[in-house]
């Protein structure tokens, strides 16, 4: 008798780690693995990733998650695929060799580029059609830059003999042995070569980055038949049903599917996306305009706040500094350090995202005195954290009331939000209560809820979006006046920092 398939499994695939999880049928964890790979940093503001790395430890990690599940393959009804978003792999079409690293989102090797084109004017249009800025943080450029600086790339790609994908493209091709060449809109919507307004790939600004249409693979909705996973790899074929870049991915885990319901992610980079439903909302604040997710060829669309380095800076304070041993270290050490220190780090170490955009500039620390030691780096690390949420969610609100008249609602999710200090401080500092919910892995929830939903296995949304749980509420404890003294520290010493300071 065949295995009865009620499993679902998701892979989220992230800038430092890659995680596999087998969820039940009734979306509880059966199954979990982690593996952290290699960073590479070949310059100062470069960043890549062995794709290889990337593939070993999504195929390990998915082995590993099947055997903690003590299931078989054969169990599982259908894979959900979330990944880092922007990061670009080129390989070759026959051999599925990649032709260089992989370039990763935090990477800022384009940004001459992007001001070369800002130089032309032409920023207006790639904000215009792909509600993105014109920063190296997107795959459009650093495509560009692989077809320019790899050898006899641009020819090839022209010829049909090269295909590009971000991560979860990649992933697929590999999973189904070369038959599937796909995306899905959100992660299409990261590019800076898709027009989202009329959801396609966009000629003039492919024509502009001199990017070939014949290396792109096809877009689909979040929902849909990605292709099936190859017998030999798990010993069963699985039908991937469901794919959203990591972001979005945790807006359907945190069940935003509401106009005005905003999630903030805390893992390497922190991300605020705003659910602005089937409206474009184009922001006045330097925030971005994406894809939130495509159902059933409905497009949903946000306001996107992206900060570069968040859990990155506990990183630094742990390998780089070595102030402590594991990250969860550092909540504990930032409670001891003496609040009449006024210590700022602006953690510039990739640039400065949104609402700033200033590729040049790099991290800064301010007020430092005899006495600042590991306590003081730590709570200004994590501080740092908070400061930037407050500097997007000033610039949401604003676009989002202006837009809409109504407020928000802010959930929590991502590796540093187990952080309770962190937490305390960011609600102090945002100056309203901070939501976290009982399931911190909210982005492989999300990709599984795609996957599961199409499978006809979990509820429809209205249904999921009521098993959304509190696991506890973060409310404002902080004075109005140091509040104010802090947020004035903190502008001072991101202005500072601006590279045309
Ligand atoms: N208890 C903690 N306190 C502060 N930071 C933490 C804690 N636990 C994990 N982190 C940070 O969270 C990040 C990992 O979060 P995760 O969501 O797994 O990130 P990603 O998906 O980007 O790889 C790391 O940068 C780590 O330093
Ligand atoms: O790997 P994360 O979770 O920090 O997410 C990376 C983002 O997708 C980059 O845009």
């Amino acid at each position: 008798m065949a295995a009865a398939k009620g499993y679902v499994l998701a892979i989220d695939q992230g800038t430092t780690s890659t995680r596999a999880i087998v969820f039940d049928k009734d979306m509880k964890i059966a199954g979990f693995a982690q593996e952290e790979f290699p960073q590479i940093f070949p310059k100062s503001g470069w960043v890549e990733h062995d794709p290889e790395d990337i593939w070993s430890s999504v195929l390990s990690t998915i082995r590993k998650a099947i055997k903690a599940a003590k299931i078989a393959a054969g169990e599982i009804a259908a894979i959900g695929i979330t990944n880092q978003r922007e990061t670009v792999v080129v390989w070759d079409r026959e051999t599925g060799k990649p032709i260089h690293n992989a370039i990763v989102w935090q990477d800022r090797r384009s940004a001459n580029d992007c001001e070369k084109l800002k130089a032309r004017g032409l920023e207006k249009k790639f904000v215009s059609r792909t509600g993105l800025i014109l920063d190296p943080y997107f795959s459009g450029t650093k495509l560009s830059w692989l077809l320019s600086n790899v050898k006899g790339a641009r020819a090839r790609a022209e010829k049909g003999e090269l295909c590009f994908g971000t991560i979860d493209t990649f992933l697929i091709w590999r999973l189904t042995g070369a038959k599937s060449f796909v995306t899905d809109a959100t992660n299409a919507s990261r590019t800076l070569i898709y027009n989202i307004g009329e959801n396609r790939w966009d000629k003039t600004l492919l024509d502009i980055l001199k990017i070939p249409a014949v290396m792109l693979p096809e877009v689909k909705d979040c929902a849909a038949d990605f292709g099936v996973t190859e017998e030999g790899l798990f010993g069963a074929e699985i039908p991937i049903l469901g794919v959203a870049g990591d972001q979005q991915a945790a807006v359907i885990g945190q069940a935003c599917f509401e106009p005005g319901m905003v999630k903030s992610t805390y893992g390497t980079g922190c991300f605020a996306v705003l659910n602005t439903g089937a409206k474009m909302v184009r922001s006045k604040n330097r925030l971005l305009t994406t894809i939130a997710y495509r159902l059933d060829g409905e497009t949903i669309y946000a306001l996107e706040g992206s900060i570069f380095i968040a859990g990155a800076a506990v990183q630094w304070l742990r390998d780089g500094l070595g102030v402590v041993e594991k990250a969860s270290q550092t909540g504990e050490l930032a409670a001891k350090a003496d609040p009449q220190q006024e210590v700022y780090l602006v953690p510039a170490f990739t640039g400065l995202g949104a609402p700033h955009w200033d590729a040049e500039s790099r991290g800064a620390m301010y007020g430092l005195t005899r006495n600042t030691g590991p306590a003081e780096l730590a709570a200004a690390a994590l501080e740092a954290v908070c400061f930037q949420t407050r500097d997007l969610l000033d610039a949401m609100h604003k676009d989002w009331r202006s837009a809409s008249g109504e407020d928000t609602v802010l959930r929590v999710d991502g590796g540093m939000v187990a952080s309770d200090w962190t937490m305390q401080r960011l609600a102090d500092l945002i100056d309203a209560p901070v939501d976290r919910p009982t399931i911190l892995e909210t982005t492989a929830l999300g990709a599984a809820w795609l996957a599961a939903s199409r499978a006809g296995l979990w509820p429809d949304r209205k249904t999921f979006a009521k098993t959304w749980a509190r696991e506890r509420r973060f409310e404002p404890e902080m004075s109005a006046k140091t509040r104010k003294a802090r947020l004035k520290g903190w502008k001072d010493a991101v202005r500072r920092t601006l590279s045309d300071s």
